[in-house]
């Protein structure tokens, strides 16, 4: 019998050797995506390498180039975009396609520059729940702004008067809200201040771009500042887009999970170091350094200790984005592990569930907290990826699982990853089937 089968739209992954080697992280959609934004607000030809070829990023660019702006993609490396501004009005242009991302809620700067206006479906994206936008429209009305709802999604008509400086209080670091605020100043050319806002990596991303194109950009714990300096200058920009945190992350927790032993390369260590914190703490030995996260997880003394991830919009929180692959890997180590995303209310919902028919037993202790009590032992089924993050934590699971698993719904992967089961098959992944 042949170790591997193909199914269509589904890989099927064998558990086997640990994973061994050394993978290349994609850049990071999280951190392209307001990039990409940035870009089209800052009004300059901006070049951006290390674009992640991943669905959500083409969902981005297409509304772009509907509303005038050029975007191009380098024939010799893919993973280069060139973005150029509008030069004059653009037309107006149905964007209902940009409803199956969240961060269509970034195009509303892009828009207010290019039309004066921003209409725009209600965000998508990963199925977690209810995510509001109340956040977004305080921040756009704080520029003196109109925000129209309707049942179909939203439209921001630009003020007509231009505010020197804007002031907003966020009542909780919002990483969209921030972004907005930022934005949204950027195109008006003003002095903002935010009290409370996200610091996570993608809003410093976004700030160190800024730097770049002329602006004074700083953020604490209490206060992010934004003050042109050099805003008006026209030369092209180029920027590199970090790599992807969750991406490594999982990669971190699929080695670990195999007990196996990996370098992951093109990350950023501060980035991903609350997660490397909790690997170590559970025994296994995962350190970051310069842009490489190094896993030894063979031979290796687990310490039984019980793992706390609390996902956190607090400076230093941990990402809701890797909780899930911190689930799967749980599920295989002794002790009583807790979890919980109050971000993304309907994360446990899609992924619990789907762990269940791989035989893992998890205490719901509520719609967005719950208890693994490790090790549990995983059989091969059929389960689906219902978001992004649930699908890549399947995939773990799925290599720890006695026997076959296939794992459907792609296309939610394909959303935020370039080829993750290909980078996890670089590392020695008993998987077929290519989500193309
Ligand atoms: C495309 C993208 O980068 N998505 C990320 C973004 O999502 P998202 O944009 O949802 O993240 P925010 O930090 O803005 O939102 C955090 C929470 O606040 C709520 N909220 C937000 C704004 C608002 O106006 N009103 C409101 O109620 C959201 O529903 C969510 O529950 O950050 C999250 C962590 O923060 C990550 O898990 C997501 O992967
Ligand atoms: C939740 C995510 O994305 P989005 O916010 O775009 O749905 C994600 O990247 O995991």
């Amino acid at each position: 019998m042949p170790s591997t089968i193909s199914v269509a739209d589904a890989i099927a992954i064998r558990s086997g050797e640990p994973l061994i080697g050394s993978v290349r992280v994609d850049g990071s959609k999280n951190a392209a995506l307001p990039l990409i934004a940035a870009a089209t607000a800052v009004g300059r030809l901006t070049h951006l390498s290390n674009m992640p070829q991943c669905q959500d990023v083409r969902t981005m660019l297409d509304p772009l180039r509907l509303c005038g702006y050029s975007v191009a993609r380098s024939v010799i490396n893919p993973e280069e975009v060139v973005i150029l501004p509008v030069c004059g009005a653009a037309p107006p242009a149905d964007l209902a396609g940009a409803a199956a991302i969240r961060a269509s809620y970034y195009l509303v700067p892009a828009l207010l520059a290019s039309n004066g206006r921003a209409r725009l479906p209600w965000p998508g994206g990963c199925p977690v729940g209810e995510r509001g936008m109340d956040l977004h429209f305080r921040v756009y009305e704080a520029f003196g702004d109109r925000v129209v709802l309707d049942g179909s999604g939203y439209h921001v008509v630009r003020a007509g008067e231009r505010l020197p400086e804007v002031e907003i209080v966020l009542p909780f670091r919002s990483r969209g809200a921030t972004v907005a605020a930022i934005l949204r100043a950027v195109i008006e050319r003003c002095c903002l201040t935010v009290t409370q806002p996200n610091v996570s990596p993608e809003v410093a991303e976004i700030l160190a771009f800024l730097r770049a194109a002329g602006w004074q950009a700083f953020a604490t714990e209490e206060r992010l500042r934004l003050t042109p300096l050099h805003a008006g200058e026209s030369a092209a920009l180029a920027w590199e887009v970090p790599g992807d945190k969750v991406e490594a992350v999982t990669l971190a927790c699929a080695v670990a999970v195999t007990r196996g032993s990996a370098q992951i390369k093109g990350v950023r260590a501060a980035d991903v170091l609350p997660a490397m914190e909790m690997l170590a703490w559970l025994g296994i030995p995962a350190h970051a350094s310069a842009d490489t996260v190094t896993v030894h997880g063979q031979d290796t003394q687990l310490t039984g200790q019980p793992l706390r991830a609390v996902a956190s919009l607090a400076p230093g929180g941990l990402d809701a984005d890797f909780e899930p692959s911190l689930m799967a890997l749980a599920l295989g180590l002794r002790g009583v592990h807790l979890f919980a995303d109050a971000i993304n209310p309907g994360r446990h919902g899609n992924l619990i569930p789907q762990l269940a028919r791989l035989g893992a037993a998890i205490e719901q202790l509520s719609a967005t907290h719950c208890r693994i009590t490790g090790p549990q032992r995983l059989t091969g089924a059929a389960v689906t990826a219902n978001d992004i993050r649930s699908g890549s934590a399947l995939l773990l699971a799925a290599l720890a699982a006695d026997g076959l698993t296939t794992v459907s719904g792609l296309a939610q992967l394909r959303r935020g990853h370039a080829d993750l089961p290909g980078k996890l098959r670089r590392l020695g992944a008993d998987i077929t089937g290519e989500p193309a």
